[in-house]
């Protein structure tokens, strides 16, 4: 087993506690009683005349009791139950399960919003904005999450107080990294970080799913070390975890053992190794206890029969135990001491915010800003890769004489239809890039609190407000000019105006798939096959007049259309003659331009009005679909 030495960063005992952070906490006994958990089985299971499944017990009478100052350890092999004990102790990612029992907190019953008040849920994936340093993630959440009467100083000198606390000094101003984009943190800091955000609202009791997995057993120890030194200023933490390093596994004060959904054993590990070595069980000499836990608790394949027989003796026996009969009586009995400006200051708080509606907006703005103007991937694909574009195009559709010939017709127009296709593409690939990866962050803080759906979506409208005008006017300014569309300024700033919308409904069309799919693969994958039917009824591929009537429908729906009918009037319109050197029939004016493409000059304020209205149709509908997920994550 590696040698694990204690984390300097942290501190004499493991974080900072002879510089005691002044804490103001209410002891906090979370206790469950006869938990039982039942999955119904899924609908349209069973073939026709087979019979309906009965539902799967997957918690069975579980009861168990943690006081405060006491970390504990829920263990068990594979599928015994760990992750659906904390689920139903936090009341969330419930689903569809039925669940039957008692959750109190100092004798209270407790419901979803009780224990959000009072509790903090670090969840097994860190997920962070990775372009914030740690300390600008700390002050965010710092000044979303943390009362509302502290002052804009106490917040901050709160978050000095966590980074200390938490062993994060020497990284407080380093980035948080983006896997395979940016560089940052290392995996044992980034935990650390995430109960350093919870730990900002200072709750009294901490769930921690899966604490250290992941880490290597320095970083492990250097994790529970922290929750440790949090449990010795009187919190109450309770702690999934996996195969942990001896050294790692002494630092708990409790454990609590599940098999096959029944408590196999719960209280300190000594008395755990004595009770399992009574039963038969002893652990071997120098072995860790962790794995003899789990090793005696697992169902082996081949051998599920005697497994499953040895677990049932086992889980028999500790329940009918004094201990476990003892905790019972004690659960039960326990509710009288409760203090009545607890449950109404603390577990009744009902707001669901932390902050002011204007707080929110101004932090989620800033952070907004800052991940825009930090990621590298979006500096680059929005302006490089817009200059280069517009530089390759203008060299393809070069033209420096003002006189238009028959050949330029073509052209032009073409060069018109790629100015609406690029600009279409990167906008919407520029969000579909980005925008789906923040998605699960924004419903993990909405659900925490942090800020409302309107506050989250405003921000990053108005954070890209000067990227969606600045883009299509470095574009237009490059390969207008070069393309020799019709050299007069007026024209120019028109077309740039349409570029702009364009590019503006197009990221709105990006937002739509992001918020309605659930990743960046699906969204690159769904997006294209959407656009193609927009982007052939644009004007280009098929005549304006020959779209068939039972699509005409797309066509309405299609920014390629009222852009290209725009660009195109604003092009032509005023082109008195196109020369004409051969004998076959000529094109004569701009006007004639227009006509033969089946668009009409009466239509430019009608399309500008639609495309406008489907550049906030699509944000209206994408918004209510971030909305709906919100909610449904959330409930
Ligand atoms: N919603 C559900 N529907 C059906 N079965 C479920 C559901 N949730 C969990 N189970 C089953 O219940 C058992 C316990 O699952 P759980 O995820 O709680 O185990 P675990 O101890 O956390 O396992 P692991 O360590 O592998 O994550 C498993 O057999 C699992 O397949």
């Amino acid at each position: 087993m590696a040698v694990v030495k204690q984390d300097p960063e942290l501190g004499s005992k493991g974080g900072g506690l002879e510089k005691s952070v002044a804490e103001d906490l209410d002891p906090v006994t979370l206790t469950w009683k006869d938990v039982n958990v039942y999955a119904m089985p899924k609908k349209g299971c069973c073939n026709r005349g087979q019979k309906l499944e009965s539902p799967k017990q997957i918690l069975s009478n579980v009861s168990g009791m943690i006081k405060p100052g006491k970390l504990m350890a829920v263990m068990g092999a594979s599928g015994a139950g760990k992750s659906t004990m904390l689920n139903v102790l936090t009341f969330r990612n419930r689903g569809s399960l039925i669940i039957q029992g008692d959750i109190r907190i100092n004798g209270v019953v407790v419901d979803k919003t009780k224990i959000a008040n009072i509790s903090a849920y670090v969840q097994q994936d860190d997920l962070f904005i990775g372009s914030l340093t740690v300390r600008e993630h700390l002050t965010f959440r710092a000044l979303l999450r943390m009362d509302k009467r502290k002052s804009r100083e106490q917040r901050l000198q709160k978050v000095e107080d966590v980074i200390y606390e938490l062993g994060l000094k020497k990284c407080a101003d380093t980035v948080i990294g983006i896997p395979g984009r940016l560089r940052g943190i290392s995996g044992g800091e980034m935990k650390r970080l995430s109960f350093a955000s919870d730990l900002l609202t200072n709750p009294p009791l901490m769930f921690c799913d899966e604490a250290t997995s992941g880490l290597d057993s320095f970083m492990a120890y250097s994790v529970i070390q922290s929750l440790k030194a949090l449990v010795q200023k009187g919190r109450t933490i309770i702690c999934t975890i996996h195969q942990p390093p001896s050294e790692v596994f002494e630092l708990f004060d409790e454990v609590f053992l599940l098999a096959e959904g029944r408590v196999a054993f719960s209280g300190p590990i000594p008395d755990a190794l004595e009770f399992f070595k009574s039963n038969g069980h002893p652990s071997p000499v120098n072995y860790n206890p962790a794995d003899h836990f789990i090793l005696t608790l697992a169902i082996v394949p081949g051998k599920e029969k005697d497994c499953k027989a040895k677990v049932k003796d086992i889980c028999d026996v500790y329940e009918a135990s004094q201990p476990y009969l003892q905790m019972k009586e004690e659960i039960k009995t326990g509710s009288a001491q409760v203090s009545q400006s607890f449950v109404e200051n603390t577990l009744n708080n009902t707001s669901r915010y932390g902050a002011s509606l204007l707080q929110q907006v101004k932090s989620v703005f800033w952070r907004s800003w800052i991940t825009s103007i930090r990621d590298p991937l979006i500096v680059r694909i929005k302006f490089v890769q817009t200059i280069f574009f517009s530089v390759i195009l203008g060299l393809i559709y070069l033209k420096t004489d003002d006189e238009y010939s028959q050949e330029d017709i073509m052209n032009i127009n073409g060069a018109i239809f790629v100015i609406i296709t690029n600009l279409s593409f990167t906008n919407i690939f520029s969000v579909l890039n980005v925008f789906p990866l923040e998605i699960p962050i924004f419903l993990r803080e909405y659900g925490s609190g942090l800020y409302g759906v309107g506050v989250y979506y405003l921000s990053k409208t108005l954070v890209e407000i000067p990227f969606l005008i600045l883009i299509p006017v470095i574009f237009m300014s490059i390969l207008y000019w070069m393309s020799g569309l019709v050299h007069d300024a007026n024209s120019f700033l028109t077309a740039t105006g349409i570029a702009v919308l364009i590019g503006n409904t197009a990221a709105s069309f990006g937002y739509l798939v992001s918020a309605a799919v659930p990743s960046v693969t699906a969204a690159l994958a769904i997006a294209p096959a959407l656009m193609i039917p927009f982007l052939l009824f644009g004007g280009f591929f098929l005549n304006n007049g020959s779209t068939p009537d039972y699509l005409i429908w797309l066509k309405y729906l299609s920014w390629f259309s009222y852009g290209n009918e725009m660009l195109v009037v604003n092009q032509w319109e005023d082109v008195k003659n196109i020369n004409c050197t051969s004998s076959t029939q000529c094109i004569p004016d701009g006007n004639s331009v227009i006509k033969n493409l089946s668009f009409d000059k009466d239509n430019f304020y009608l399309d500008l009005g639609l495309l406008f209205a489907l550049f906030l149709g699509f944000r209206l509908i994408s918004f209510i679909t971030l909305y709906a997920r919100a909610r449904r994550s959330s409930s």
